[in-house]
């Protein structure tokens, strides 16, 4: 479904004093080769700075790639025109960390999703009661009760606020999401309830998402494949559990380590 080949993003920095000229380079993205299928699931874990939010952002297009190939059902993205290009921007969508500053807090529910959902299908701009009908089946799917879509963003819990996200996150039909963070700021027993509600989209709209964090538990409790990065490069990549049970590399055994335990 998604194939990235070697795909670099650089970064020119200015180095030494304004009168200098010299150009540092940083290697936030360097050299990723990775695929996703159909479906999946593909959790995404790394230290701060390892260069995650970049990466997601030259997949989703935001960002150039300096190299390499970025492929999306068999179309090369990064072959495209920058025109071309824009055209494909709601194939792919992003929930964040925190929903509360990633929704407008001036537009309801109703204006928030049927606005997301107009991106795709313009046409029911027109038909009031079919465009109600959509918001309607996207709360419902969502968790969210529907008699609540004349509210505002500050009037839901932040468990229901993701739920909203997600909700918006769906309605343009993206080909994939990119979770960043999504549970890192809610309570724990609102996180699992977040994260099944992800594993029953997943499972039934055949959903395929790349899920950021930097936990790793939390990761292995969704994702289907799993891969470590660390200074811009992939250093381990597998089925969860291979990683999780068996993890090869120094820095993923650090990232494990870092887990905290209940003693017994
Ligand atoms: N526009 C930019 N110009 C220069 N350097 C950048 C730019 N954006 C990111 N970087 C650098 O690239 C590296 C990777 O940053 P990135 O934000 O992708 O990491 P991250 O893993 O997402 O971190 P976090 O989890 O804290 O968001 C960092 O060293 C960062 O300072």
């Amino acid at each position: 479904m998604l194939e990235l080949k070697d795909v670099k993003t650089h970064f020119p920095v200015k180095k030494g004093l304004i009168f200098t000229k010299q150009v540092d380079t940083v290697k936030a993205v360097n050299g990723i080769t990775l695929s996703i299928k159909q479906g999946e699931i593909l959790g995404l874990v790394g230290e701060s700075g390892c260069g995650k939010s970049t990466l997601s952002r030259t997949i989703m297009q935001l960002i150039p790639s300096t190299e390499g190939d970025i492929t999306l059902e068999g179309l090369n993205l990064t072959k495209l025109p920058r025109s071309e290009v824009r055209k494909h921007r709601l194939d792919f969508q992003m929930i964040f960390q925190d929903p509360y500053a990633s929704l407008n807090p001036r537009m309801t529910i109703f204006s928030t999703l049927a606005e997301a959902l107009t991106q795709r299908h313009p046409n029911l701009k027109k038909n009031k009661s079919k465009l109600t009908e959509a918001v309607v089946a996207l709360m419902e799917r969502c968790g969210l009760n529907p008699s609540f879509m004349q509210k505002y963003p500050h009037e839901f819990s932040g468990g229901q606020r993701q739920r909203i996200a997600i909700a918006r996150a769906l309605a343009p039909e993206p080909k994939l999401i990119i979770a960043d963070e999504p549970v890192s700021a809610l309570d724990v027993s609102i996180q699992s309830q977040i994260l099944n509600l992800l594993l029953d989209l997943r499972r039934d709209l055949n959903l395929t998402m790349i899920f950021i964090s930097h936990d790793l538990s939390v990761v292995r409790y969704l994702a289907d494949n799993i891969a470590v990065m660390y200074k811009g490069e992939i250093v381990e990549y597998g089925d969860s559990e291979r990683v999780f049970n068996e993890p090869e590399h120094s820095y993923t055994k650090r990232l494990l380590d870092a887990i905290p335990h209940l003693e017994s």
